[in-house]
Order: C-alpha cells, then sequence, then structure tokens
C-alpha cells in the first residue's frame, strides 16, 4: 500500500516539518476505548498510546504520525474534514469521522424515505466540509425510484442522488465516481436502510479488506465486542469507506454554515427582507415570504428550515464574554 493510496495528500504533507522527517505517517482504521489500530505503508499496526491519550479524541480516518519502530503515537496531523455529532448529555461532540472526501447519506425507495430526517443528515455531512451524496437503496423494491431520486435532488442546490440496489454489484459501478483511488466516504443513515449491506457490496472483493478487517478481528479476539465500532475498509475500486453506527435520533447543534448550503434558497433571500432579523414568519416586507406567496419558495420546505434553525441556536453553546458580548467558538472544517 502507497500513502497516496491511504488517501494521503499535499494537504497532510505540507503539515509535516523537518522534525517529522522518518516518523510513520498512520490512518487511523479503528478506534477502540483503550486501543486504535492505523493503516501504512507497512500494512496494519496497533497504535501505541502515551499515558495521557484519550483514543475519544481520535477518529478513524484520521492521520496521525507515529515511531517507525515503536508505533507510538506521536502526534495527530491537522484534519481535512470532520463528521461530528452531539449526542444527549455529552460535553463534546461524539467524532464520528475524519478526512472524507464524501459522505453517503443512505436511505431507502420506501417509508424510510423522509425529507426532514435527510435534511438533518444533509446539514452534518455539510458542517463537516465535506461533499453529500444521497445513496437510494433498495430501487429493485419500488416499481419506479424516479420519484424518489427527484424528492431527494430538491433538497439541496446541486446534490447528487443515485438509486442503487445495495445487494447487486452493479452498485459498486454507480458509486465509482466517488470510491476511486485514495477517496474516503462515509456511510450515514438510519438502521436498517442497508449500510451493511452496502458496505459489503463495496468491499466485498478487494483482497486487501480482507486482509485489514481479518488482521483488526484478530486483534480483537478476546470476546471484545467491535461490532459497534467504526473502521476503514477497502472498497473494490480502490477507496476507503467508513461504516457508522446507526443513529436513531440526530439532533442538530453547531451547524449554521451547514443549513445555510442546504437552505440557500431560503438564506439568499433574507438579504432583502426590511428588517435584518426577519424571521420570515408575519413580518412585512418580508422577501422569503414574498417568495413563498409567488410559488417560488415551498411553504413546508421554510417551515423545516425554521425547526432545524431555532433548535441549532438553542442547541449551539454560545460564550457570554465580560459585558455580555457574544462570542461563539472558532468554526469551520479545521480543527
Ligand atoms: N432488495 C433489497 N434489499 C436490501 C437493499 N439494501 C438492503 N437490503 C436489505 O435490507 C435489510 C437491512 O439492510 P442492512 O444492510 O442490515 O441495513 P443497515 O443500514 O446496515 O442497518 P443497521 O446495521 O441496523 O444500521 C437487509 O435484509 C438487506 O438485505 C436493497 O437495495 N435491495
Ligand atoms: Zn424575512
Amino acid at each position: 500500500m502507497t500513502l497516496p493510496s491511504l488517501g494521503w495528500a499535499s494537504f497532510f504533507e505540507e503539515q509535516l516539518g523537518p522534525d517529522d522527517s522518518g516518523q510513520l505517517p498512520l490512518r487511523v482504521a479503528t478506534v477502540h476505548r483503550s486501543r486504535m489500530t492505523g493503516l501504512s505503508t507497512i500494512g496494519t499496526v496497533r497504535v501505541g498510546l502515551p499515558a495521557h491519550v484519550n483514543t475519544a479524541q481520535f477518529a478513524v480516518g484520521d492521520w496521525v504520525l507515529a515511531d517507525p519502530q515503536s508505533h507510538l503515537l506521536i502526534r495527530r496531523l491537522e484534519r481535512r474534514s470532520l463528521l461530528e455529532r452531539q449526542t444527549v448529555g455529552a460535553r463534546v461532540p461524539q467524532l464520528i469521522a475524519a478526512n472524507l472526501d464524501t459522505v453517503f447519506i443512505v436511505t431507502s425507495c420506501n417509508d424510510d424515505f423522509n425529507p426532514a430526517r435527510l435534511e438533518r443528515y444533509l446539514a452534518l455531512a455539510n458542517e463537516a466540509g465535506t461533499r453529500a451524496v444521497i445513496v437510494l437503496t433498495k430501487a429493485d423494491q419500488t416499481p419506479d425510484p424516479a420519484p424518489f431520486l427527484e424528492q431527494a435532488a430538491a433538497l439541496q442546490r446541486g446534490l447528487e442522488v443515485v438509486s442503487v440496489n445495495a445487494r447487486s454489484p452493479d452498485a459498486v459501478g454507480v458509486l465509482a465516481p466517488w470510491s476511486g483511488v485514495g477517496q474516503t466516504v462515509a456511510l450515514i443513515g438510519s438502521s436498517g436502510v442497508g449500510k451493511s449491506t452496502l458496505l459489503n457490496t463495496l468491499a466485498r472483493k478487494s483482497e486487501d479488506a480482507k486482509q485489514a478487517t481479518g488482521a483488526i478481528r484478530e486483534d480483537d479476539a478476546k470476546g471484545r465486542h467491535t461490532t459497534t465500532a467504526r473502521s476503514l475498509h477497502k472498497i473494490e475500486t480502490g477507496g476507503w469507506i467508513i461504516d457508522t453506527p446507526g443513529m436513531r435520533t440526530l439532533h442538530v447543534s453547531d451547524v449554521s454554515s451547514g443549513l445555510e448550503t442546504l437552505f440557500a434558497e431560503i438564506t439568499e433571500r433574507a438579504p432583502d427582507c426590511r428588517f435584518r432579523d426577519c424571521t420570515h414568519m408575519h413580518e412585512p416586507g418580508c422577501a422569503v415570504q414574498a417568495a413563498v406567496a409567488a410559488g417560488e419558495l415551498d411553504l413546508a420546505r421554510l417551515d423545516r428550515w425554521r425547526k432545524l434553525h431555532n433548535e441549532n441556536l438553542q442547541n449551539t453553546p454560545v460564550e457570554t464574554g465580560a459585558r455580555g458580548n457574544r462570542k461563539s467558538g472558532p468554526r469551520g472544517k479545521f480543527r
């Protein structure tokens, strides 16, 4: 395996200083409570963790530098993208996957299809700094997937949407544009939509994937449950795929820029409203309501935007500085 085939790019190379020469770059492949494994040019290795290091600070897909002999962790490189989510009661967000090029938001051509839920996933993917693709599974179980494709495509400007039978090898070809050598994707979506099935179809025929997952399983042989852990799998077409645990409830917080991208047709109109703090509900001179009245904007979509926008405001921590100045933490994808 070469570093570029593992997703290494100039973005990471540029972070190396003179002191880093000779150190071993590793791509984090699995993260457990007290253990991490990484992939490198030499295969799968267990990453040595210094005493003060908590594995919760790492995500599958991270790039780290390690000592070439002992494999002891030296430092993590800056991330190009980071998919994370806030879970109820947790102080810090849960890291889902790092350095992704694409998130496959998986849903199926049946009752699971739910625009409001897909919008939540889209907000998360946008905020992570990755491209989102909607993958509609179970296309073989509906007489016509076209209405699902059409509805999904309307959820965000320029959004790419594909439909597949996740059990068919044809899915590999359909998803190939995002699964080539050096590309990394993550799967997110509700339980039962076909994420595991898709993963198996995409990763099955690759000998490398068998080796990587085989080696990791061996490491876990002493009765530890590893099925819920996320891991990096090799795709037949050369890329890497990260499975994520099913998300039952998905609350949004800290996704303001993700929502702006998602609801561009609403947020772009706001500057034309008469009042700067217009809520687009009943104010005079509201450009958004005018668009609804003119039939250019779907009222249901505006309602869903408001719900997510309010939920995000409510859940996003705002530090209050001296004299009550509102001050938020640093945002953006470089963390
Ligand atoms: N016919 C058909 N069945 C599918 C397709 N995708 C998934 N299935 C079936 O749907 C069921 C659920 O698929 P899974 O892959 O387990 O779903 P999941 O998203 O991984 O679910 P969790 O592991 O609970 O998150 C399985 O019985 C699959 O065989 C598809 O495209 N076509
Ligand atoms: Zn308005």
